[in-house]
C-alpha cells in the first residue's frame, strides 16, 4: 500500500523480440527518457537494463533484453543468458515484434522458445509505420496464431504513437503491491554503466560499420571533486592495432568528438560538470575473457568460444 488510501500496482515487465525490432526505442519512450542506447546496428544492447515507468497507481519496471535467438559464439551465448534471466524473472512478457518482418526467421525462433515460458505475455506490434493499414489485422491474426496473446498492441515506438496504450493496460494488469522504487527513479543501472554506454553510442554513431559490434566500453574511474563536478576515465577496448587506429583517427579527431559528445550526455545524466577522459586499449580476444563479462553484468558462458 502507498501512503495513500488507494492500492497501489507494481510489477516486472520482460521486452523480448528479435534484433532491430525496437525494444530500446520503445523502452525510452514507454519511460520518457533515454534509457536505452538505440543504434541502427543490431545487438547493441547487451545487458538489462531496466526502465521504470509511472502510471496512475503503478509502477511498471522494464527489462529490456539482447534480441538474439541462436547464438553461436560465446559472447552472444552469454547475452542470450542474460536476456532469458530477465524474462523469466518477470511477471509478465511484452513481446515486440516489427509489423513488416513478422514471418521471418528470427521471430519463428523467438516464438518457439516463448512457448518454453510459462508467464502471461502480451503481443506488440511494432513500426505499423511501416506496413499499409489494411494489412494490420490480417497479420494481427496471422501472429496471434504463433503464440499465446493476452492482448495485441500495435505502435509506433519511433513516434510514440500507441505507447500510452501499454501503460494504461498494464496499470491495471499487473499485480497489487507496493512500489519497489522512490517515485522518481527511472533506471536502476549505476551511472558510471549507463556512462559507458552513452561513449560507445557516440563511438557507433561516429563509426558506423567501421568498428565491430565486439568493442567494449568500461568506466574505469569516477571520482567526485570538491567543486561537484566529476572526474571520469573510460577506456575504449577494441581487438586489433587498426581498430585502435580508427578510433583514435587522424590526430585523435575522432576521439576527441566521440569525447565532446558523450561528455555532454553524461553531464547531463549525472547532473553534474564532466570532465572525460578516454583511453583506447587493444585487448585482444577479450570476448573470451571472463572478467569482461562480469563488468557488462553477464555470465560467462561455459564451454568453448
Ligand atoms: N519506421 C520505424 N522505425 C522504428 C520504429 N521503432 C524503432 N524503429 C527503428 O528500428 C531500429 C532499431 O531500433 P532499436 O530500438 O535499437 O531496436 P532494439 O530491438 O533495441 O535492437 P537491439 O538493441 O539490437 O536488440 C532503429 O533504427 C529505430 O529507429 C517505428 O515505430 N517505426
Amino acid at each position: 500500500m502507498s501512503e495513500s488510501d488507494q492500492a497501489t500496482h507494481c510489477g516486472f515487465v520482460a521486452l523480448i523480440g528479435a534484433p532491430n525490432a525496437g525494444k530500446s526505442t520503445l523502452l525510452n519512450q514507454l519511460v520518457g527518457a533515454k534509457i536505452s542506447i538505440v543504434s541502427r546496428k543490431v545487438q547493441t544492447t547487451r545487458t538489462q537494463v531496466r526502465g521504470i515507468a509511472l502510471s496512475g497507481t503503478a509502477q511498471v519496471i522494464f527489462v529490456d533484453t539482447p534480441g538474439i535467438f541462436a547464438p553461436k559464439r560465446r559472447l552472444d551465448r552469454a547475452m542470450v543468458t542474460s536476456a532469458w534471466g530477465g524474462a523469466t524473472d518477470a511477471d509478465l512478457i511484452g513481446v515486440l515484434v516489427d509489423v513488416a518482418r513478422f514471418d521471418h526467421e528470427e521471430n519463428t525462433a523467438l516464438f518457439e522458445k516463448l512457448a518454453e515460458l510459462k508467464q502471461p505475455k502480451f503481443l506488440i506490434l511494432n513500426k505499423i509505420d511501416t506496413v499499409p493499414k489494411e494489412k494490420l489485422l490480417e497479420i494481427t491474426a496471422k501472429v496471434n496464431e504463433l503464440g499465446s496473446f493476452e492482448t495485441t498492441f500495435m505502435v509506433a515506438a519511433l513516434t510514440g504513437y500507441g505507447v500510452k496504450d501499454i501503460l494504461a493496460w498494464l496499470e491495471k494488469r499487473l499485480p497489487l503491491g507496493p512500489w519497489l522504487y522512490p517515485e522518481d527513479q527511472i533506471s536502476d543501472a549505476p551511472l558510471r554503466f549507463l556512462a559507458a554506454e552513452i561513449t560507445r553510442e557516440k563511438m557507433f554513431e561516429r563509426l558506423h560499420d567501421e568498428l565491430p559490434y565486439r568493442s567494449t566500453v568500461e568506466t574505469e574511474s569516477w571520482q567526485q571533486k570538491s567543486d561537484g563536478s566529476v572526474r571520469i576515465e573510460q577506456t575504449i577496448y577494441v581487438e586489433r592495432e587498426g581498430q585502435r587506429k580508427i578510433v583514435l583517427g587522424e590526430g585523435g579527431q575522432t576521439i576527441k568528438a566521440i569525447g565532446q559528445k558523450a561528455r555532454v550526455e553524461i553531464a547531463e545524466a549525472a547532473e553534474a560538470k564532466v570532465h572525460l577522459f578516454l583511453f583506447v586499449k587493444v585487448r585482444e580476444n577479450w570476448s573470451d575473457d571472463p572478467e569482461r563479462y562480469r563488468e557488462m553484468g553477464l555470465e560467462f558462458p561455459k564451454g568453448k568460444g
